[in-house]
């Protein structure tokens, strides 16, 4: 996903005439617009979606990477592409949705991939327009594209650090942008702004109770795979790139994607074996399954979700790792202290959020959030937070964390449920003992902590520690 300017197309890509694209389209392309529709038009998650379509296509290494780092892509810079694609169409917010889209991945390809070739572009693009039935709007779409080739310098990314350009540039809300810029100012926006421009590295934790971590390691290695130690906990490692590690270590149950940040929630959690916990938003199970291989699979992890279809991922991962501990549970958290009393050695509240600190994985998020949601999701948080606050044993522990960077939520939800919960109490010393030196700047109120992605190249995290009286 790294800028670069428009390259100037070679002479012979200037030429026009004929239509090209009498060939079906790539499997890569075709593929990339069917999940660019389903994430934009079904509201699906784009990670989940490329990895579950990825599963389930028999597709070549080289297409994989070239189907993600397009889906990636379009999402990530739509704003941008669709500047770009005004330059050359007059109405271009007349055309239907899906030419919309075939031509976003056009101009990706033209302006971010340059390594393909216009031409091939241009021929791949018509080949879309056919198969996406499209097929007399192909002269549209070749004139679209034929223009730009000719005159590729009417579209430009926008220089200087405004908030227009900055967010052109890097496909981020100009609202969004602002409340960064004022949280963090302007050197650690562009370090953020940065990092959030390259594709992150995947994390995936070992579950010790299986197998040990060298041996995973060595493993991958001996497989040609770039692999790394993770940089926050003992059991993460990561990839290099846009790889996928082999299916067979997951259906082993050797592994868990994961996102390193999102394990050391559990570490902050800290639950001992033996214990009961409880995961208030627990789908589809990453740190509930966590705790519990931490916990060498004894006690009890009770794992809530409100929504049935996710609970039965819970169960799902559950089984694939080989667990006997954890409790899947369908109902709403803000009800728990109907079914629980005083109960728990340590709860669990990872709420739903805004995501945004998620937004290199699931590009999407960026324009679904406004400040308007941000504000709703907070008030559930605080909510979320009041019961599950009730139902930790006097002197347990209550861990808070999202995967977003607003204040709103985060810090704002903290002090408002610190004001009306006299029992909860910040346990500054408790978090900053799991804090490793290169975070501690991350402490701005203590007893929480912030995780930004330039830190350690993991996803934007917050989290806050509590005890409750
Ligand atoms: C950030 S995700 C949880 C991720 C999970 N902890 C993990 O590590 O895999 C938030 C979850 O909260 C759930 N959720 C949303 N509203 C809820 C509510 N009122 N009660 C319980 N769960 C809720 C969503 O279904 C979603 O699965």
């Amino acid at each position: 996903m790294t800028h670069q300017p428009p390259g100037k197309p070679s002479g012979a890509n200037r030429q026009s005439g004929t239509i090209p694209g009498k060939k079906g389209p790539s499997p890569a392309r075709r593929l990339a617009l069917e999940i660019l529709k389903r994430v934009e038009e079904k509201g699906a998650y784009s990670n989940y979606l490329l990895r579950a379509v990825l599963d389930e296509r028999p597709v070549s290494d080289a297409d994989r990477r070239l189907i993600t780092e397009l889906v990636y892509g379009v999402l990530a810079h739509r704003p941008y592409l669709a500047y770009a694609v005004s330059q050359y169409a007059k109405h271009a917010e007349r055309l239907p949705a899906d030419v919309r889209r075939i031509l976003y991945l056009a101009f990706y390809q033209l302006l971010f991939l340059t390594r393909i070739p216009p031409y091939a572009v241009l021929s791949e693009t018509l080949a879309l327009v056919d198969t996406a039935g499209f097929t007399p709007l192909k002269k549209v779409v070749n004139g679209i594209l034929r223009t730009y080739l000719r005159e590729p310098e009417r579209v430009r990314l926008p220089e200087g650090d405004d908030p227009e350009a900055l967010s052109l540039r890097y496909g981020v809300p100009q609202w969004l942008l602002e409340v960064w810029r004022e949280r963090y100012g302007d050197e650690e926006l562009l370090r953020l702004l940065a990092t959030l421009d390259v594709p992150p590295p995947l994390n995936f934790r070992v579950n010790l109770l299986r197998v040990d971590r060298e041996f995973v390691r060595q493993s991958l290695l001996d497989r040609g795979y770039t692999v790394e130690h993770g940089r926050l906990v003992p059991e993460a490692l990561r990839l290099k790139g846009r790889g996928f590690p082999p299916r067979e270590f997951l259906d082993r149950g050797w592994i868990t994607i994961q996102d390193e940040a999102a394990m050391f929630v559990v570490h902050v959690l800290d639950p001992r074996p033996g214990e009961r916990i409880l995961d208030c938003c627990s789908a589809p199970g990453g740190k509930a399954t966590f705790a519990a291989e931490r916990m060498r699979d004894t006690g009890e992890v009770v794992a809530v979700d409100v929504h049935e279809s996710r609970v039965r991922r819970i169960r799902e991962e559950v089984e694939r790792l080989g667990l006997s501990i954890v409790v899947p549970t369908v109902r709403d958290g803000r009800d728990l202290p109907r079914a629980y009393g005083r109960e728990f050695d340590r709860v669990l509240v990872d709420a739903p959020c805004s995501g945004l600190g998620t937004i290199r994985r699931r590009p999407e998020l960026r324009y679904r959030h406004t400040p308007e949601s941000v504000r709703e999701l907070a008030a559930l948080q605080r909510e979320l937070l009041d019961a599950a606050a009730q139902i930790v044993r006097p002197g347990g522990v209550l861990v808070y964390s999202t995967c977003t960077l607003t204040p709103d939520e985060n810090e704002g939800v903290v002090r408002e449920v610190l004001a009306r919960n006299p029992a909860l109490k910040l346990d500054e010393e408790g978090m900053a003992s799991f804090v490793p030196a290169v975070l501690r700047k991350r402490i701005r109120m203590p007893g929480t902590l912030e995780i930004l992605p330039q830190d350690l190249d993991v996803d934007g995290f917050f989290i806050a520690r509590f005890r409750v009286w």
